[in-house]
């Protein structure tokens, strides 16, 4: 068996560390480089990567998938930071690179993944719902990606299911007292030491009130995903966003 031949970027970060540690453990692949800020993207070509792994920042991510895409080399994202514009900008790349694959995953953790799948199908069948994503104090962006992701796809199954607006009589609210609008869904964003990343659905209906939780108590959460991701995507080229796509959830 061949190795896949894999590179990391943000290496030194606390997801790519891990990723890092991940990719050299798993059997079928090969650390072929580990990338910090500053270094030369040229050693990708140089390292022969085939799968090229992005836990940066947003404000880096679009450089170096620009770079993986052009140069032939299937990407998986965990870097948040995704406009529509921004994936219009990567399906406008990948169609000059028909067999090329980049996966974004607003979150590898199975857990969080199901959260999404499970909220989508609880959407339909209640008049309320409301969004709490806890983080580590040193994230740099609000909501998390994770969040936005589960509000747009709550507001989608609940926009095919024909609901009106979520019940709210607030008249007056200090500015963030009742969170981010993502497409109708209020999502409130708590930052506290001691937490890694978690997630909250909060479903109402008369008389009852359902609950959806995902916690990530360590990155290690993240590494299962991330491998499945690098295993599979240069099985399905283009661009797919979020993992549950390569998991036969239906
Ligand atoms: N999809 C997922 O499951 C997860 C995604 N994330 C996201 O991944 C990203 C990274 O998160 P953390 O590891 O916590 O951040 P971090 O700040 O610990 O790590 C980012 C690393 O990237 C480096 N970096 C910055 N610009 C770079 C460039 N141009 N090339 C190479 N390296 C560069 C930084 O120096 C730093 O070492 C964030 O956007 C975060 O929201 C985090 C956890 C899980
Ligand atoms: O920055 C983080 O830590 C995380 N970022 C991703 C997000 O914004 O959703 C994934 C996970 O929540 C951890």
């Amino acid at each position: 068996m061949t190795a896949l031949r894999v590179a990391v970027l943000g290496a030194k970060g606390r997801m790519g560390s891990e990723a890092c540690r991940a990719v050299a453990a798993a059997e079928d692949m090969e650390l072929v480089a580990a990338l910090g800020r500053g270094d030369d993207l040229g050693a990708l070509s140089e390292a022969g990567a085939e799968v090229v792994v992005d836990l940066t920042r947003p404000d880096a991510v679009m450089e170096n998938l620009r770079y993986a895409v052009t140069h032939g080399m299937h990407a998986v994202v965990g870097t948040t930071g995704f406009t529509p514009e921004r994936l219009r900008t990567v399906r406008d790349w990948l169609a000059d690179a028909p067999s090329t694959g980049v996966l974004i995953a607003p979150n590898f953790g199975l857990g969080a993944v199901l959260t999404m799948k499970f909220g989508q199908i609880a959407a339909r069948f209640f008049e309320s719902v409301e969004i709490v994503e806890l983080h580590h104090p040193d994230k740099l962006d609000a909501p998390s990606g994770t969040a936005v992701r589960t509000a747009q796809l709550i507001a989608e199954a609940r926009r095919a299911a024909g609901l009106p607006p979520a019940p709210d009589a607030t008249a007056s609210a200090l500015p963030g007292a009742r969170g981010a609008d993502v497409e109708g869904v209020p999502v409130h964003a708590v930052r506290l030491r001691g937490l890694v990343a978690h997630e909250e659905v909060l479903f109402g209906g008369t008389g009852e009130m359902l609950t959806i939780r995902h916690d990530s108590f360590d990155r290690v959460s993240f590494m299962p995903g991330v491998l499945l991701g690098i295993r599979r995507v240069a099985g399905h080229p283009g661009l797919t966003v979020g993992l549950e796509h390569f998991l036969d959830l239906d």
